[in-house]
């Protein structure tokens, strides 16, 4: 039987409320939140603030290069892809391109989850090679290959919940083409395990490597690893290295053919708009008419739908945070320290919901059919999230991100000349 629903008042003090969720989760895995990692908009703002986008273009597929770590952020709606793209052209104009074009990657994985819904959980097309259908085996999951460079990525994956991108592709490649492993088995433990954790960018990420969206598999040797990894897990691992040769013969053994000779479209780097922004007048309902319910992709206190008066509500649900790590639990805690004057609850979201009986419930529309599904309400009036580009796409540009991009990068700076020419302070 479900317990009925507790209201939880978090601990200002950052150590106590950090405790307290570890006690209101007693089934949580890993470890507490890591130190570099602090939920909430204030931290999202100053990170957005030290980027530096010339840095960011000549270094990013560097692991210790200038990414910005904003994706937990950014995925948690701390701040909204809008702002950062707007902060990015602000400071850096056309030398931002590649940042945005980057942050238009996570857009274009939402809109191809609003289109195709739960179907992304399959593959998009048929894979291009042969995927594996071996189960996820324990020493991966518990990080004990033998090799150093993937066995430190899952403990930056169990310990941190971050990994740089180009560790996320080795590890999804050296899964999925060197192990076989069934790519939905694999992505689903990658993201419950992230702080970023994301359906789209995380499943359509492992299909992409896996050539179940893209025209070819994505893999790599150990010359890239050197190059970009720096070198010093080479140099302290103990075994042969099975990725030590070049991309023909890597490429024979794993799939049997010769590379073949397509465009490398999906390589060609991620990323646009005409916002629609929510505000107040989009509210349908009286404040004193309706509820709030915060979801996890928009826990920022400057969250259009928190511009009225009417209550807030955040639900710990067992049912969709049940599997999550504890230093995520404790990250959007992190957030809605941040967030004034909001009911939150432990529980379930239907329940809790219910319980606001004579209000309307509104939210931000998602494409998390989970999300949906918790909330469980008839009465619940969705409101559509601010898009990144205002403008529709087919179902066949879609299908991969360079014609997304084609379509969007002309409107990024479209108007931007006119714009701050016209501001005095520019
Ligand atoms: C196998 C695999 C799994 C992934 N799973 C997730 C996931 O669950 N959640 C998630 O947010 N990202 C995921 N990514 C995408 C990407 O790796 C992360 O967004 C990025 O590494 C986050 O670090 P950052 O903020 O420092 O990125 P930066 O390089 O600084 O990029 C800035 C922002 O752009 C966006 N971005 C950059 N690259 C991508 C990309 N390839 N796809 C989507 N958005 C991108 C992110 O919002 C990121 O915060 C995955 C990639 C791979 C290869």
């Amino acid at each position: 039987m479900t317990q009925p629903p507790v209201r939880l008042t978090l601990a200002t003090d950052r150590r106590e409320r950090l405790a307290q969720i570890r006690t209101c989760f007693p089934q949580a895995s890993g470890p507490d939140l890591d130190d570099r990692w602090q939920g909430g908009r204030v931290t999202a703002l100053q990170r957005l603030a030290t980027i530096d986008a010339d840095a960011y273009h000549q270094t990013r597929n560097h692991l210790d290069g200038a990414a910005t770590r904003l994706s937990p952020y950014l995925r948690h709606g701390c701040l909204s892809l809008q702002e950062t793209v707007n902060s990015v052209r602000q400071s850096a104009g056309k030398r931002g391109v590649k940042l945005i074009a980057e942050l238009s990657y996570r857009d274009y994985f939402r809109q191809v989850w609003y289109r195709f819904g739960e179907a992304i959980k399959q593959p998009m097309e048929s894979p291009k090679v042969a995927l594996g259908t071996q189960p996820l085996p324990d020493f991966i999951a518990q990080g004990f290959t033998g090799l150093v460079c993937m066995d430190e990525i899952v403990r930056q994956l169990r310990q941190e919940g971050y990994v740089h991108n180009h560790a996320r592709m080795w590890f999804a490649a050296y899964v999925l083409h060197w192990l076989k492993v069934d790519w939905r088995q694999a992505a689903d433990w990658f993201e419950q395990n992230l702080l970023d954790g994301d359906l789209a960018s995380n499943h359509l990420s492992w299909q992409w490597i896996g050539a179940s969206f893209s025209h070819k598999p994505y893999f790599f040797n150990k010359e890239n690893i050197v190059k970009f990894g720096g070198g010093h897990w080479c140099q302290q691992c103990p075994v042969r290295c099975p990725f030590d040769a070049s991309y023909e013969t890597l490429h024979q053994q794993l799939f049997g053919a010769p590379p073949p000779q397509t465009g490398d479209e999906a390589a060609a780097s991620h990323s646009a708009y005409l916002p629609v922004e929510i505000t107040a007048q989009h509210l349908p309902l009286r404040d004193d008419s309706a509820v709030v319910w915060l979801h996890d992709e928009m826990l920022s206190p400057e969250h259009a739908l928190l511009k009225s008066k009417a209550p807030r509500v955040f639900v710990f649900d067992p049912a969709l945070y049940g599997q999550w790590p504890l230093k995520r639990l404790q990250f959007m805690a992190d957030c809605l320290s941040e967030i004034p004057e909001t009911d939150i609850w432990l529980g379930s979201t239907a329940q809790v919901l219910a319980s606001y009986s004579q209000r309307h419930t509104i939210s931000q529309n998602t494409p998390n059919a989970r999300l949906k599904a918790a909330a469980d309400d008839a009465r619940l009036t969705w409101l559509q999230e601010p898009s990144l580009y205002d403008t529709h796409f087919s179902d066949h540009e879609l299908m991969r991100f360079s014609r997304y991009w084609k379509k969007v990068e002309p409107l990024v700076f479209a108007n931007d000349d006119e714009r701050f020419s016209n501001d005095p302070a520019a």
